[in-house]
């Protein structure tokens, strides 16, 4: 079975290291690394032994020696008036209800039934109060608390818990006990049962949180049960404390280890199939290899990936990982352009040249397998993308490489430095600088695009606005514009930006979404933010400054016709946040990504056999450990997929349903939800899988066309990405959706040069009542929604007048 890589939520996290920090109980030999160096399992029986180290428990004795010596003679407990409370605790043995409790309303011995005082030296006296001793002997002379070799009385606390928890097993009746000390140890119990504490230490065998309190309400039946006098008195002399809960945890652990074999297995079968902590030991042949890690840390557009390729070109053997296909594709093209042989793998293609010995890959597509002399790993900050930092982290870990180039901003050196720390890899930084000073421009563009000037890039955070932006500059201005946003092709957007950076034709400005921020070579002399705040999939919030600093960053490119980059906003309002964010330094990254293999769900999915994928996902999320610096990637968007696939398709392997979920669909298109769904059903029914699309006409003659044709490529770039996750058999019309999807990307690059049309979003609205149209002769202004953010944000965090009027 192939190695794992993943990690733990972090109240796993905190209870490990409850546990860790426990140094009585790692003072028990041999180290679980899942939990903690406390407890030791015997393979034999798959359940664990008795985790607690004798230090332990002498802490505890100590501890409640310390205590109960101010009880001992003259200090006495009040008992508590009766109540006429009672559950099943008050039953005897044979169900009936222990009626002297409900007659009395004080005190009992066990058997006599009187009010008793313990004194001293065991002695019982009659009376409404209780005085608790060290040492008791019972009327029935057994050694209720237990007898040392020399004939004197052992303390209870001071007392085995082994010992003790074979006492009440084996005891035939329970003590009686006065309705006030009964209601004290229900107290007792409650405080028990609901005892953080007490729930962290029982994950060390293995008792999970939702089973602790089913553990802790059984353990409570048993005590009372079998409890005698001695022992009970004890507890409820500690009363509803920690004392309390560190006097019974032991006991109540030798009773789970007796009780609950299935449970304690089960669990930590499943404990163990989740663990996703010390990911950079599931790469055991990187680490047998000294890597030369070199992080090439600086801004954007000061050449580091530049200097890394240069590196990765004179190397025998070469991998490039790529955070786009784009930028694959790019560096693909460049590379053989240089005469030197290049193979390119993205999900979606391969491109194979013969001799090659170096690839250009996608990040995601790594081969962990291969040797390498260098690898090259572009934009490293990504390690902390919340969906796809697993597939960074991965390569830092596992790529056999002798030299690993690293590029990106310095928010991930400190967690590199420690991950090289970790896999004892030799790390080297090269800091640099931006070539040219980015400079901002104060004046903006006064809220008109009609001050939009050649080489300008105007930057919009929606498919909408992108295409609003576009009209309303060609209708206002004599510009023509270039569009790129996420849900273009590669080849459109290489298309788009190629006119733009031709100098020989009309196209002179860009509008693009933060697809502009990574990886394409743009001739931009200026980035203006036509607005600062964009939509984040909940509600509008502010672009993090991050985001602002690397897309402003694209403005100015060494050797290019505009080496001096210049920056704005559209809205003067907005400049202060732009400056803001460009002079905030990186924020220091203090997690990176994990995400299960397919290998790891599957030995999960052995302990969990009844539940969908969805399921079982969602039980990986919350069983999974981790380590401090990883954090689970999130998947929401592979639990739609596999939540459809679940209900509409039979006859998928669990492994299948993990490679389906994974394809590129845009889970909020239902067309290319649709078609997701028809292949997998073809696939599970093992015929061949039809592309069943119909090639469109012509390029698109309004908004609704442009986005089937986006529709139309995303599901031909889906197919084929399954073409090469899936048997090829099945997927027989590769060639066609190849032509297909070059065909269409050319006739989103047509649509796109004539596109002057009123944008359409895929999902329906309501329209706006007083939104203006923007074909309408005249300017609307548009408004700063960052403004508006932050106007809001204040209002929210000043009392309004209003709630002063209330409040006084
Ligand atoms: N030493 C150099 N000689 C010639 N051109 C260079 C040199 N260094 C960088 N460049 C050019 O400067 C531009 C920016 O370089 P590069 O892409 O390496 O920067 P970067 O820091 O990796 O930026 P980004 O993070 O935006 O990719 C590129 O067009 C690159 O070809």
């Amino acid at each position: 079975m192939s190695q794992f890589r993943i990690c733990k939520p972090m109240k796993y996290a905190s209870r490990v290291r409850i546990l860790s920090s426990n140094r009585y109980f790692t003072s028990f030999g041999q180290c679980d690394p899942l939990i903690s160096r406390s407890y030791q399992f015997s393979p034999a029986s798959d359940v664990p032994n008795r985790p607690f180290s004798t230090g332990l428990i002498n802490l505890v004795r100590c501890k409640l020696f310390s205590q109960s010596a101010k009880f001992t003679c003259g200090k006495a407990l009040y008992v508590k008036p009766f109540s006429s409370a009672h559950n099943d605790d008050d039953k005897d043995d044979n169900g009936v209800c222990d009626t002297t409790m409900v007659e009395s309303e004080c005190e009992f011995d066990a058997d006599v039934g009187k009010s008793v005082e313990l004194a001293d030296d065991g002695d019982y006296v009659n009376g409404n109060v209780v005085s608790y001793s060290l040492g008791v002997e019972l009327q029935n002379g057994s050694n209720d608390v237990g007898l040392d070799t020399s004939g004197g009385y052992v303390h209870v606390a001071s007392r085995d818990p082994i010992e003790l928890y074979h006492e009440l097993r084996n005891a035939e009746k329970r003590a009686k006990q006065t309705r006030p000390d009964w209601e004290t140890m229900q107290e007792v119990f409650s405080y028990f049962g609901k005892s953080g504490w007490a729930s962290n230490q029982a994950l060390a065998i293995y008792i999970g949180l939702s089973f602790f309190p089913t553990a802790a309400q059984k353990f409570r039946k048993f005590f009372f049960e079998k409890s005698s006098a001695g022992i009970f008195q004890y507890v409820v002399m500690l009363g509803p404390s920690d004392a309390a809960v560190k006097f019974l945890f032991p006991i109540f652990v030798e009773y789970c280890l007796e009780e609950f074999p299935d449970e304690i297995k089960r669990f930590r079968g499943m404990v163990e199939s989740a663990d996703l902590t010390k990911p950079h030991t599931w790469f055991p042949f990187a680490r047998a290899m000294k890597r030369k890690i070199i992080y090439h840390c600086g801004p954007t557009n000061s050449g580091k990936t530049y200097n890394a390729l240069q590196r990765f070109m004179e190397a025998k053997k070469g991998i490039y990982c790529s955070p786009l296909r784009l930028l694959a594709m790019e560096v693909f093209d460049k590379v053989n352009a240089l005469g030197i042989y290049c193979s390119l793998q993205t999900g979606q293609e391969k491109k194979y040249v013969p001799f090659s010995y170096h690839i250009a890959c996608t990040v995601e597509m790594v081969s962990t397998d291969d040797l390498y002399d260098v690898a090259v790993i572009d934009e490293i900050q990504m390690m902390s993308d919340q969906c796809r930092g697993y597939a960074w982290t991965r390569a830092l870990l596992g790529l056999k490489a002798d030299e690993i180039h690293l590029c990106g901003d310095p928010s991930v050196l400190s967690i590199v430095q420690k991950i090289c720390a970790d896999t004892g890899d030799e790390l080297h930084e090269h800091h640099y600088e931006r070539f040219k000073p980015l400079v901002v421009e104060a004046k903006t563009l006064l809220g008109d695009l009609k001050n939009v000037r050649s080489g300008d890039c105007v930057v919009a955070f929606s498919r909408r606005e992108i295409f609003e932006v576009k009209m309303a500059i060609e209708k206002h201005t004599n510009h023509r514009c270039c569009v790129i946003y996420g849900a273009l092709p590669p080849e459109t957007r290489r298309h788009q930006a190629n006119l733009f950076n031709d100098q020989d034709n009309e196209f002179n400005v860009l509008v693009a979404s933060d697809a502009v921020g990574m990886g394409l070579n743009l001739n931009i002399r200026r980035v203006v933010f036509y607005s600062l705040s964009k939509y984040n999939g909940d509600k509008i919030v502010p672009v993090p400054a991050s985001q602002v600093k690397q897309i402003a960053g694209r403005a100015g490119r060494r050797g290019s016709r505009y080496p001096d980059g210049l920056t704005t906003t559209l809205q003067l309002e907005d400049l202060d946040y732009l400056i803001e964010c460009l002079k905030q330094p990186f924020e220091e990254v203090k997690k990176v990504g994990l995400f299960p293999f397919f290998e790891q769900v599957e030995l999960f999915a052995g302990q969990l056999p009844n539940v969908t994928f969805c399921q079982l996902l969602e039980k990986f999320g919350e069983n999974c450990r981790l380590d401090g610096s990883y954090f689970l990637c999130r998947h929401d968007h592979i639990k739609k997929v596999a939540n459809m696939l679940e209900k509409k398709v039979q006859g998928l392997s669990l492994e299948d349903r993990f490679n389906f979920s994974f394809a590129p669909v845009n889970i909020r298109d239902p067309k290319a939800m649709y078609h997701l769904l028809r292949f997998a059903s073809a696939y599970s029914q093992n015929v061949p899988v039809n592309i069943a699309m119909g090639m469109p006409k012509g390029s698109a003659r309004n908004d609704a066309e442009l986005l089937d044709l986006e529709t139309k490529h995303q599901v031909l770039s889906m197919y084929l990405w399954l073409s090469h996750h899936f048997k090829k058999e099945t997927f027989p019309y590769v060639k066609k959706a190849e032509t297909m999807a070059t065909d269409i990307a050319d006739l989103l690059g047509q649509s796109l040069i004539k596109a002057n049309w009123k944008p359409e979003t895929r999902q329906v609205r309501k329209p706006k009542p007083q939104q203006k149209d923007a074909s309408q002769p005249g300017y609307e202004r548009p408004r700063s929604l960052v403004k508006l953010y932050e106007k809001k944000k204040l209002e929210k965090s000043l009392p309004s007048k209003n709630t002063e009027k209330v409040a006084a």
